[in-house]
Parts: structure tokens; sequence; C-alpha cells
């Protein structure tokens, strides 16, 4: 535990439907008592957006350890990657979200104990960020129907308080059946000739999942300094639109002709009409997206 050096705990003690307040007293006892009172703090967020303003104060430090969800570290990674790199503390991840797809990608258990042991024993290695219109991403970037789902969830935790995979299946269902809808786009990738094209969905990864474990592009990897696309083009009918969406679990999606797979550095697309458009997790509406791989960009604590 020491190899964290000085360490600042940012927590979100709304996260999980508010388990993550709990969560974080038991994590910075712990961590507390081993890494020695004038080597670790403990900031809860009190707010969206805070996460990201204690990150950018955190130069001081040699590990942020995020716990929360998706939101959390999302806000954290932004908030590092204002810092310079020589200055820059690694990120850790204690998971405490409904989704925790980033945590899923980094191998970590959702069990606060054995995450708090992988943490111990975990080791830094250099992380790939997507870059979209000036803000980084960790896991995922993604536009129309999976972007529809992946916002609807946040409402609909509200309402039914339900979480993980039955929360995203219970918004992908509802959002399959009722809002399906075709968006045209120009995109260009790499620099290369712009294409006009048509799409139910378009997921920019750097790692494999979205929406609460959903393998999308199940062959992206976070240090391959590049973006895994997948794109659903129409005509889909509603039937076949579920089935894939529920085969997409088990990364069972990917022979389907109507799925596109490509990989890029760095991409533009414009669309003709704003689509739901999601940045690990939140909302990022916009009609043009520019965005890039920043490849290695980020320390992060991996067991
Ligand atoms: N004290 C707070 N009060 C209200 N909202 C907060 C507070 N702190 C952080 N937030 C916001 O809570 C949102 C959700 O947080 P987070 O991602 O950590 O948990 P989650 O939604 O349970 O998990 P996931 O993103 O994996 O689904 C974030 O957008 C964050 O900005």
């Amino acid at each position: 535990m020491v190899h964290l050096g000085k360490t600042l705990l940012v927590a979100n003690p709304v996260s999980q439907n508010g388990n993550g307040a709990v969560a974080a007293h038991r994590a910075g006892e712990a961590l507390r008592s081993r890494l020695g009172e004038d080597r670790f703090d403990l900031v809860m967020t009190e707010a969206p957006a805070h996460g990201k303003r204690i990150a950018e104060e955190s130069a001081g430090y040699d590990t942020v350890v995020a716990l929360g969800g998706d939101g959390l570290i999302h806000e954290v990674v932004n908030g590092l990657m204002s810092i310079g790199e020589a200055e820059r503390p690694a990120l850790g991840v204690l998971p405490m979200g409904s989704g925790n797809d980033y945590a899923r990608t980094l191998g970590l258990s959702f069990d606060l104990e054995r995450s708090l042991k992988q943490l111990e024993s975990a080791r830094p290695r250099l992380f790939d960020l997507g870059l979209c219109n000036g803000e980084y991403f960790a896991e995922t970037l993604s536009f129309g129907l999976d972007a529809a789902i992946a916002l609807d969830t946040v409402e609909r935790r509200k309402r039914t308080g339900k979480t993980g995979t039955p929360l995203f299946l219970a918004s992908g269902i509802d959002m399959l059946l009722h809002h399906i809808k075709e968006y045209r786009f120009t995109a260009s990738l790499d620099g290369g000739e712009p294409f006009e094209s048509s799409m139910l969905l378009f997921a920019v990864q750097v790692g494999p999942t979205y929406g609460g474990g959903f393998r999308i592009c199940p062959e992206a990897k976070t240090d391959d300094a590049l973006l895994d696309l997948c794109i659903a083009h129409p005509p889909l009918g509603i039937p076949k639109a579920v089935f894939i969406f529920l085969l997409a679990k088990d990364a069972h999606h990917t022979g389907f002709k109507q799925l596109e797979f490509k990989r890029a550095s760095m991409l533009r697309i414009e669309f003709d009409e704003q689509p739901p458009a999601q940045i690990d997790g939140e909302p990022i509406p916009s009609l043009t997206y520019d965005v890039s791989v920043a490849a290695h960009a980020l320390r992060v604590l991996v067991p």
C-alpha cells in the first residue's frame, strides 16, 4: 500500500443510490490506517462537477482514488488531465456505481473489501483516454440509441431504484420499442475522405463495455492508442434490434451485417440533427464531434 504514496480519496456519497457514503468511510478508515495520517486525505463530493474541481487541485498527491461510479471517474479523469504530466497523480478506482464499466475494464471487484485489496497490490499502467470536443472520456462515447439508453437510466434509477444490469435492460427495451430513430451523419476517420451514412447507434470506445457490461466493442484495448467504433446502420426492425441488443451483453452481436466495426485514432462526425449523445454516461449535446485518442495519457492503477 506504501506504493500508492500520498493519496487523496475522492468519494461520491450519493453514488450507487447512497451506498457511496458508507463505503467512503470504510475505505477512508482502511486507507488511513495503512498509509498513515499524514499521507492520506478524504474529500466527499458535494455536487455534480465537484469531483473535477477536487482533482484539478490534486497536484501534490501521488495517487487520486475515485470511489464512485463512471460519472465520478469521468470528472476525476478530466480534473487530473488539467494537471501537467510531470505532476499528475495516478488514478485508482474503488467501484461504487451502478454501471461500473470502467472498473470492469480495469478488472476490479465490485466488493469494497476485495477492491481495497486489489488497490494494495495494484501497479500503474499507462492507459489511453478519448477526447471529444475538449472533454476526456475514460471508457465510452456514443450517439443515438445507446446514448438514449444511457441517459434514460439516470432518470429511471431515480424513479424505480433499479441498478446494474436490470436497470440497463429496462431502459434498453423501452428505448428500443419506443424511441428507435435514424440519424444521418458525415464522418471522416483519421483525416480521410468524409463519407455520408445513417445510423441507429454509433459507439466510440476506449474500453470494451458500456451500459453496465454490454460488450459493444469486445476487442477494444485500453492501451493500443486506438478508439474502437461500432456503428449500427439501418434498416433494422425492432425485433431484430432487441435481439442484437440482448446478444451484445455477451459480445455475441458482432456477426450481424447491420453492424460495422472500425478502429481510428481520430474522427470527426457531423450530424444533420442533434442525436442523444453520452460521454461516460453524461450528456454531451452537439451537432459536431471532434474525437481523438490521447494515447497512454494517464497512469491508472490496475490489479
Ligand atoms: N454530492 C453529490 N450530490 C449530487 N450529485 C453528485 C454528488 N457528487 C457527485 N454527484 C454526481 O453524481 C453522478 C453519478 O455519480 P456516479 O457515477 O459516481 O455514480 P452512479 O451514477 O451510481 O454510477 P454509474 O455512473 O457507474 O452508473 C455524477 O454525475 C456526479 O456528478
